[in-house]
């Protein structure tokens, strides 16, 4: 069994009934240790961006282990997650990507857009998302170095 995960979650106020939803599923699911909610309340205008910033800053800063964001598209967010030093944040509304997205790429956030994918299907893909962990000794673990490297000096 692989160790539980420390989730941060967020949504603008496009994303807020998909968030709500989804926290409750991670709430109650035994992959997760804890879930801490960033987001802006449903009449709260928050633009995505703050958002995004607050949730990537917690996981680049190791109080969590991966966030879910959720705007209208899934990618705002995605955009200013990875502003944030260190994150990895793919938009992903297919199963086959959430796998990828962990097993190739070590992301540690993961977008949806509400406007974009049913809710069901988004359920359905974070639960799969919790059961996939990065093998850092796998071949994809050198190619997601290179990004780092590239971040952290400016070359690769
Ligand atoms: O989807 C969004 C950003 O990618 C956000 O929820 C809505 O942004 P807007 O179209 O700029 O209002």
């Amino acid at each position: 069994m692989s160790t539980a995960l420390r989730i941060v979650v967020g949504s603008d106020d496009a994303g807020f009934g998909y968030k709500e939803i989804l926290k409750r599923d991670l709430e109650q699911n035994g992959d997760v240790a804890s879930v801490v909610d960033v987001s802006v309340d449903a009449d709260g205008h928050t633009p995505y961006p703050r958002v995004a910033i607050a949730a990537a800053e917690l996981v680049a800063a190791g109080e969590a282990d991966r966030a879910l964001l959720v705007c209208g598209t899934g990618l705002g967010v995605a955009i200013a997650a990875n502003k944030v030093p260190g994150i990895r944040a793919v938009t992903a509304h297919d199963s086959f990507s959430v796998e990828r997205a962990v097993l190739s790429n070590d992301a540690q956030v993961l977008t949806m857009g509400q406007r974009v994918v049913g809710i069901e299907l988004a359920r359905r893909l974070v639960r799969e998302w919790l059961g996939y962990r990065f093998d850092p000794t796998s071949a994809s673990a050198e190619k997601v170095a290179i990004i780092g490297e590239y971040e952290t000096t400016g070359s690769c």
